[in-house]
């Protein structure tokens, strides 16, 4: 009776073929993957400076040729000493001793010039990567936590030099003087010993190093798999030298469980590293070193037991066929000065790609109309002046109230802005803004209030192009924001956030850091210090507007909260007096006192006359100078209009003023 086959055909019916056929493809994988490295190596070592790339080849041809010639000229020597021939003793040796020279010499040069490569390699490669991370990508995207990682790493690695794309390459040149150095070894088995024994000399050279680089390829990923738990670490580890954190420590008596955590986080992560290591190591050491030793005697006796007995083989031949053999075993291991470097480099330039592969689709997205900075957009006009001139009220927004607290009119040249139905959401999230319609006019104060988690700094992100509509559109001055008219429209605004930062460098460039064109401005730098109520404090210091704003660093300071916040709207009224024209304040007054508040809005209506302002406030009495409010509920726009008209209007606007203004003449 014959068998019935009950699996699908190819399968079961035919495991001889299923089994060649899995063999093939896991050839043809390996031989693309082989295909990928080198053409990603090849394209990495073209951005080095080709003179540096060639005196490289030359200085590691010579690294791999001078051991071979060792071997050769010292194994000369032993039948001339034998004979007592002087002349070729001292040739000999002296040749010897020309190549331990010659190696001497050459070893730093090829580390000086493969420094050199590696920097110009790492150079492209930080250019490439900060130009598309810092440029093009949306912000939205960056924050998806995948290309968090991956940007992480990769700016991590471009920091640790044995991680680098230019250290790839730097190891990739320096397998030559291994491969060169086998070369010879073989050349010598074939002339020494035999043709067969050359053979099977590099045949098992080859076979043990592809065992080895293919589980160290493997321990590398498995170790690349555990960066989210490194970082973890190296987050606990961090908080200890944070000062803000440090302080907490304290406060919070939370030293110990914090020891605790990290040490339990610490054993976790080594216990499964080293269980990778032993799986994946152990068994290719087992495999391959009794392949190698096995192999490895068998070929020595074919190489040498055979002319020994027949008494053609000379002492000399001896030494020299001895260290070839030598040398094609030792292949089978893991190069240090290379393996290592290539393996986590092309981790690190995979991973710049990964990201250059978000902002290529944002490029996609960028609906061809590549450059073109919209209209009113763009470089600021020269001789931008501080106090704005005074301009004539916008038509819609003209109301005596609200111009008459403003300290004056604004300009009626049409819309900088306008938002008409847009839609955004956080991933899968529900809408955060819904059906936004906006109308931002030139010259025009808009204030923008709501509860919190209404959608106000998400609004500011997408005027300022930090992310992208969902639905919707956002033109300015009558052009659509696309992706590629973001990176003119941003030269053109000034934000202040909520969070801004507090850059660890001087008072000059942290007041000048939105215009950095302007750093050696130092009269307008202190006089918006000044505006801002820091002039005194500043002139206190030493070196004044040069003194580096942390006492981390030598001859540092630092300021409180209040005061970092005034020097972050210094920032932006240095942006506006170099000609910018979109102004944002997310919660600008947060941390000032009521004084200062009504000080810091009495001046930046002065100062900022005439440039088109977005004000996102909880605080009512910031927002009532505007000239437009707008209430935003839910990813909504509920109400708008100006002061008076809201509280005439009796609705949520009206209502929250009322208990606001009612609890400060309480207080
Ligand atoms: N990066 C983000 N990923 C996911 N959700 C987010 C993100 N940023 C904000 N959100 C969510 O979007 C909503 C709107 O946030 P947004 O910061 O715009 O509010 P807001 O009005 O500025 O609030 P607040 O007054 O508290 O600053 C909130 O529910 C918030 O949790």
């Amino acid at each position: 009776m014959s068998t019935v086959c009950t699996g699908p055909a190819g399968t079961d019916r035919e495991p001889g073929r299923r089994t060649r056929t899995a063999g093939a493809s896991a050839a043809r994988r390996w031989c693309a993957a082989r295909t990928t490295a080198a053409r990603q190596l090849l394209f990495l070592t073209r951005q080095a400076h080709p003179a540096d790339i060639a005196a490289a080849l030359v200085l590691h041809l010579v690294a791999g040729l001078v051991p071979i010639a060792f071997i050769v000229t010292s194994s000369r020597a032993i039948p001339a000493v034998r004979s007592d021939d002087v002349s070729a003793v001292a040739l000999w040796l002296g040749l010897t001793g020309l190549a331990v020279v010659v190696l001497q010499i050459v070893s730093p040069l090829q580390m000086m010039v493969a420094h050199r490569v590696q920097a110009e390699v790492d150079a492209y490669c930080s250019r490439r990567l900060f130009a598309d991370a810092l440029d093009v990508a949306a912000l939205r995207d960056l924050e998806a936590p995948a290309v968090a990682d991956g940007l992480a790493e990769a700016t991590q690695s471009l920091n640790n030099e044995s991680q680098t794309p230019g250290g790839a390459v730097d190891g990739a040149l320096a397998l030559m003087p291994r491969y060169v150095q086998l070369a010879g070894a073989v050349v010598i088995i074939a002339v020494q010993g035999s043709g067969i024994a050359a053979v099977l000399a590099l045949v098992i050279a080859l076979t043990n190093r592809l065992g080895q680089t293919r589980a160290y390829s493997l321990w590398v990923a498995a170790y690349q798999a555990m960066a989210g738990e490194r970082r973890r670490m190296a987050y606990l580890r961090d908080m200890v030298s944070h000062p803000k954190v440090s302080r907490d420590i304290r406060v919070l008596r939370i030293r110990s469980w914090l020891q605790g955590r990290y040490s339990a986080d610490s054993d976790a992560y080594l216990g499964t590293l080293w269980r990778a290591r032993r799986r994946i190591s152990g068994r290719s050491f087992v495999v391959y070193a009794v392949v190698t030793l096995v192999a490895g005697t068998g070929l020595v006796t074919l190489a040498i037991v055979d002319p020994v007995l027949a008494g053609t083989l000379s002492l000399g031949s001896l030494s020299m066929l001895l260290q070839a053999v030598m040398l094609c075993t030792a292949f089978g291991v893991i190069f240090p000065e290379s393996d290592s470097k290539l393996q986590f480099g092309r981790t690190t330039w995979q991973a710049i790609t990964g990201v250059e592969a978000i902002t290529g689709a944002v490029r996609a997205s960028g609906t061809g109309r590549m450059g073109r900075v919209p209209q009113g957009v763009g470089s600021p006009g020269a001789g931008a002046v501080l106090v704005r001139p005074r301009q004539p009220p916008p038509a819609d927004v003209s109301h005596a109230g609200a111009a008459g607290r403003s300290g004056g009119a604004a300009a009626d040249t049409g819309d900088l802005i306008t938002v008409s139905g847009l839609h955004y959401r956080y991933d899968d999230s529900r809408p955060v803004l819904r059906g936004i319609d906006l109308r931002l006019r030139q010259g025009t104060s808009t204030a923008v209030i709501g509860s919190n988690g209404a959608g106000k700094s998400t609004l500011v992100k997408l005027l300022t192009g930090l992310y992208l509509p969902d639905e919707g559109r956002i033109r300015v001055g009558g052009e659509p924001l696309t992706p590629s008219a973001v990176a003119g429209w941003q030269r053109s605004t000034a934000v202040l956030f909520q969070d801004f930062v507090r850059y660890r460098l001087t008072v000059r460039e942290n007041v000048a850091m939105q215009s950095v064109a302007h750093l050696d401005d130092s009269a307008g730098i202190r006089e918006v210090l000044e505006r801002v109520g820091l002039g005194t404090r500043i002139g206190e210091l030493a070196r004044g507007i040069d003194t580096p704003l942390s006492r981390l660093v030598t001859d540092g300071t630092d300021l409180s909260g209040g005061q970092w916040q005034r020097l972050a709207l210094a920032r932006v009224l240095f942006a506006v007096h170099h000609g910018a024209r979109f102004l944002v304040l997310d919660e600008p007054t947060a941390q000032l006192d009521a004084r200062g508040e009504a000080e810091f809005y009495e001046d930046f209506l002065a100062l900022t006359r005439g440039v088109t302002s977005l004000v996102i406030s909880h605080r009512f009495s910031s927002v009532r100078r505007a000239h437009t409010i707008a209430s935003l509920e839910h990813g909504r726009i509920t109400e708008r209009g100006t002061h008076e008209e809201l509280v005439a209007r009796g609705g949520t606007y009206e209502r929250l003023f009322r208990t606001q203004s009612t609890r400060y003449t309480d207080e």
